[in-house]
């Protein structure tokens, strides 16, 4: 594209008074198209252009790119962008190119030559550079420091902007250590003004950026995290037939939208993904399993609509520049608010109607507490990370548990956990609980039943002693824990998750209990054919799935209450899908319900010893 003249005559750009707003609005329309500026977008770039020290909060895909972009424009010298990611860095300088904007960004993934073109301008001075994009690992080091103050002393670096600033928090869900380092260019260049930007930044994150930065009297900006024209619904997965029918009639009843869906696993992500694939949906995995090219190209196709749905965890993560989402799903709870906020927020950034919607399940919502007290065990036993993080890991995950359980409005729940005070009047229906509140507290109900029952189950299925030896319990195998734990640091930042593989291949006995299994559904179907019920299936791989986690949370809770080490444990534990999904099938049913199995079974079902192991007490 022809490059366009100077954005501004020289003259306005080098005189000592910053540009009005008629100079900036007419930057923002002849550049960029819009007509006018956005909440808290003018006041920022306003202090920018002042030398005054900004921290501006506002909600996902708010518009704040443009807080620095129209300053590059309106002031002699460079702005420096820091951003934690380089696709954000690509995709923004790309963007910036195609407008005829001078923009570039330094990274390892850059050209040696294009590094040296950009570092040799920096030297010389001779700026045709407008914006430069840069990683905080780069800004920390003293090269890059020296290169700064070079440029400054000339008066050539106008604003230094931080990108996701609330990164440098520990307070923060998306805390990177290099962002710590950027704590001394407040010294190193004291009047360079900064503006830090962020979309989530709870008060207690706020005041840790202002404080790490040691910004200067800043102008501290906060526009409404509000975010109207997503609609926010939250579905329960123990009381939905099969989860993933449900998905796929909500994606296939939208058409074909623009789609994430975001799992904990990414084992779940491969699942789903194929399963959605198989029924004809045009989807692919995303996760830091796969290789760099792998997810470039699932990225690239989703950019470009030749795939609809990308099914991924918390690594496809911020950066995600399309405009166009329509649906964002949570197949599992998220770890925290600010999470699900930025997650959900990657909808309707073109501002038109998108949705969000939200797969409770009491399954996901005990690992991932499980997740996070462990991790946190962890990293304490590795560091000296007080226990607040990890109060606080747990405190952030039951603003996530209130917000699926309760039956208020959504978007009021998750404005007032930043801090914002709204009227019920605000959502205008654009939450299922406003919407339809009564088909809302049904399901609360049904949950509630379901969860007291398995509560009762759960509490009263007591994990043998080891010495018990029973049909399940014999096993001499050793059981290889194969822990993923993912560095917090990469972009990929992903839930830990610890797996335990199957020790079973085809044995015997599991046919028994599948033969059993299928047979027990079999018989069932008529009545339950009869009594209106849907017609159950025999396990699908899925449902193994969330039964194997079952499995392994109980054997983790047994390790956590008896003290056993878990490949003891597992020794003994005959560990297989079919099992687990029997467990599962077992701690959710009537005592009538397993007896009428029991006596469908051929003889060879085990001494009624063993079938104590798992009966639930008389529900
Ligand atoms: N004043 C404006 N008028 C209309 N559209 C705008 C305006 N400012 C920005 N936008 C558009 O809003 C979209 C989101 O902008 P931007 O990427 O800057 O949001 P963001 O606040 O950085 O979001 P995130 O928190 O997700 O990074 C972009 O498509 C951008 O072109
Ligand atoms: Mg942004």
């Amino acid at each position: 594209m022809k490059k366009l003249p100077l954005p501004l005559k020289e003259a306005v750009r080098s005189s000592k008074k910053p540009p009005g707003k008629e100079v900036l609005e007419e930057l923002l329309r002849r550049h960029f198209g819009h007509s006018h500026f956005r909440t808290k977008q003018l006041e920022a770039i306003q202090a920018a252009l002042s030398g005054r020290d900004c921290f501006c909060l506002m909600p996902t895909g708010g518009g704040k790119s443009m807080c620095y972009q129209i300053p590059a424009l309106a002031k002699v010298g460079i702005v420096l962008v820091i951003s934690p990611l380089i696709a954000l860095m690509e995709n923004q300088v790309k963007t910036l190119k195609q407008k005829g904007i001078s923009a570039e960004y330094l990274s390892s993934t850059q050209t040696p030559q294009v590094r040296e073109k950009i570092h040799d301008e920096l030297d010389c001075g001779k700026l045709s550079l407008r914006l430069l994009y840069v990683t905080p690992e780069l800004v920390a080091t003293p090269g890059f420091k020296a290169k700064l103050s070079k440029l400054h002393s000339r008066g050539l670096l106008s604003l230094i902007a931080i990108d996701e600033v609330h990164c440098i928090s520990s307070w923060g869900h998306d805390f990177r250590p290099a962002y710590r380092k950027l704590s001394s260019l407040k010294n190193d260049l004291p009047d360079v003004p900064l503006l830090a930007l962020t979309a989530t930044a709870a008060p207690k994150v706020e005041k840790d950026v202002i404080e790490s930065l040691g910004l200067r009297n800043p102008l501290i900006l906060r526009a409404s995290f509000n975010r109207p024209n997503i609609f926010y619904e939250v579905r329960y997965k123990d009381i939905t037939d099969d989860t993933n029918t449900d998905l796929f009639n909500l994606i296939k009843s939208r058409g074909s939208v623009c789609s994430i869906i975001y799992c904990h696993e990414r084992s779940t992500c491969d699942d789903l993904s194929a399963h959605l694939r198989k029924n004809g949906i045009s989807c692919a995995a995303y996760h830091a399993g796969l290789n760099n090219k792998t997810r470039s190209n699932v990225l690239d196709d989703w950019i470009s609509s030749r795939t609809q749905v990308v099914v991924a965890t918390v690594a496809f993560g911020m950066g995600i520049d399309r405009k166009d989402v329509r649906l964002v799903c949570h197949y599992n709870i998220p770890k925290s608010m600010e999470s699900f906020y930025q997650e959900s927020g990657r909808a309707g950034r073109d501002n038109f109607s998108s949705e969000s919607v939200l797969y409770y399940g009491l399954d996901d919502c005990r690992r991932m507490e499980f997740i996070l007290r462990n991790a946190g065990a962890k990293r304490q036993k590795s560091s000296t990370v007080s226990d607040a993080s990890v109060k606080k890991s747990l405190a952030d995950f039951t603003q996530m548990v209130e917000y699926c359980e309760g039956s208020g409005c959504r978007r009021k729940k998750i404005l007032e956990c930043f801090g914002e005070q709204v009227s019920g009047s605000l959502c205008r229906k654009t939450c299922d609980a406003c919407k339809d509140p009564c088909n809302v507290a049904a399901s609360l109900r049904k949950l509630g039943h379901f969860s007291s029952n398995r509560q009762r189950v759960d509490s009263s299925m007591d994990f043998p002693s080891v010495a018990h030896e029973t049909e399940f319990w014999n096993r001499e195998e050793e059981e290889d824990l194969s822990e993923e734990s993912i560095s917090v640091s990469d972009d990929e930042a992903e839930v830990v998750n610890i797996r335990i593989k199957p020790t079973m291949q085809g044995d015997s006995r599991m046919e028994l209990l599948q033969r059993a299994e299928e047979r027990y559904y079999a018989n069932s179907c008529p009545k339950r054919k009869a009594a209106g019920l849907s017609e159950k299936k025999a396990i699908s791989g899925t449902l193994r799935e969330a039964a194997k986690q079952r499995m392994s949370n109980a054997l983790k809770q047994a390790h956590e209450r008896l003290g056993i080490p878990i490949v003891r444990l597992l020794r003994q534990v005959f560990y297989n899908s079919q099992v687990a999904s029997t467990v599962r099938w077992l701690s959710s049913s009537s005592h009538e319900q397993i007896d009428v199995r029991l006596g469908a079974l051929s003889p060879l079902w085990p001494s009624p010893k063993s079938r104590m192991i798992f009966l639930p007490s008389p529900l």
